[in-house]
């Protein structure tokens, strides 16, 4: 059974419109305007893989099967996106980047604009991951002006936010996700295409997962904050995941969860099986 929404917001329409996946020219998926919450699982592998552990992942996930109302993607390193996209079922599953250049082509070494995702007919891109804020000095302010650039050349945007244990311990929480939010809020014009993941940095990779109260908690606080800075209509519609030691056996109690809107999965990720379960786990909220 599916826990109260929280009385703070307007209960989120299930009479809105489905998110319409439109075949682009090489039979990929493009990202529509979303208008509700449908489920969203996103597989994000990282800098993992070989030429053979793809091949094989691409099988696997190919075998599977994908509830109809979840709207799933698989984030590659570029190298193997080619492969990726000639090779997934399109039909469950659409692409994401791990990252993007903050403007358009040009001199710009080792980088990959989105407007050359969006050429190549990759649909989402993955923004502001903790990786790439802790090791690659990735501010909120980048973080924000690369979300709203993504946008703009067509992108959706998986946007991630998430706090240190040291935040969360001494109290800083609240101020550090507010931060994040406020700069993702202060560039993005038109949130159809975001969706939002929450992911603590201490339950990244760490195999110690959110307990679903601790996730719902923080959930419900960030739609609050979106009702507050952007309205309660858009708040209602955000996808709001979660993403940290996501896997096949904690992702059903997670996803029962009134705010959580789907999961950004890493490590579980790279293992077909697990990852379609985890996809499954999303039936309960599918949208038609
Ligand atoms: O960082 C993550 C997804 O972006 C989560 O990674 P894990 O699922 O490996 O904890």
């Amino acid at each position: 059974m599916l826990a109260k929404r929280s009385a703070t917001l307007p209960c989120r329409s299930a009479a809105a419109k489905p998110v319409v996946r439109v075949p682009a020219s090489r039979g990929r998926l493009q990202v529509a305007c979303s208008s509700h919450a449908k489920f969203f699982v996103g597989g994000n592998w990282k800098c993992n893989g070989s030429v053979a552990s793809v091949r094989t992942l691409v099988d696997e996930l190919n075998a599977g099967s994908v509830p109809k109302g979840v709207e799933v993607v698989c984030s590659p390193p570029y190298i193997y996106i080619d492969y990726v996209m000639q090779h997934l079922d399109a039909q469950k599953f659409a692409l994401a980047a791990q990252n993007c250049w903050i403007s358009g082509n040009g001199a710009f070494t080792g980088e990959v604009s989105a407007e050359q995702l969006a050429d190549f007919g990759v649909p989402w891109v993955i923004l502001g991951h903790s990786e790439r804020r802790a090791l690659c000095g990735e501010t909120n302010e980048v973080v924000g002006k690369k979300s709203s650039h993504a946008l703009a050349a067509g992108l959706g945007v998986i946007a991630c936010v998430g706090e240190t244990l040291e935040q969360r311990n001494g109290g800083a929480m609240w101020t550090v996700l507010d931060a994040q939010m406020k700069a993702l809020v202060d560039e993005i014009k038109d949130w159809s295409k975001v969706v939002v993941a929450y992911e603590p940095v201490w339950a990244i990779g760490t195999g110690v997962v959110a307990t679903p109260e601790q996730a719902q908690e923080v959930h419900a606080r960030l739609r609050a904050f979106c009702a507050k800075h952007l309205g309660a209509a858009v708040a209602d519609k955000l996808r709001i995941i979660y993403g940290g030691s996501v896997n096949d056996a904690n992702c059903a109690e997670l996803a029962l969860q009134e705010d959580i809107d789907g999961f950004l999965v890493g490590g579980a990720s790279l293992k077909g099986p697990a990852f379609i379960k985890i996809c499954q786990s999303g039936a309960a909220k599918a949208q038609p």
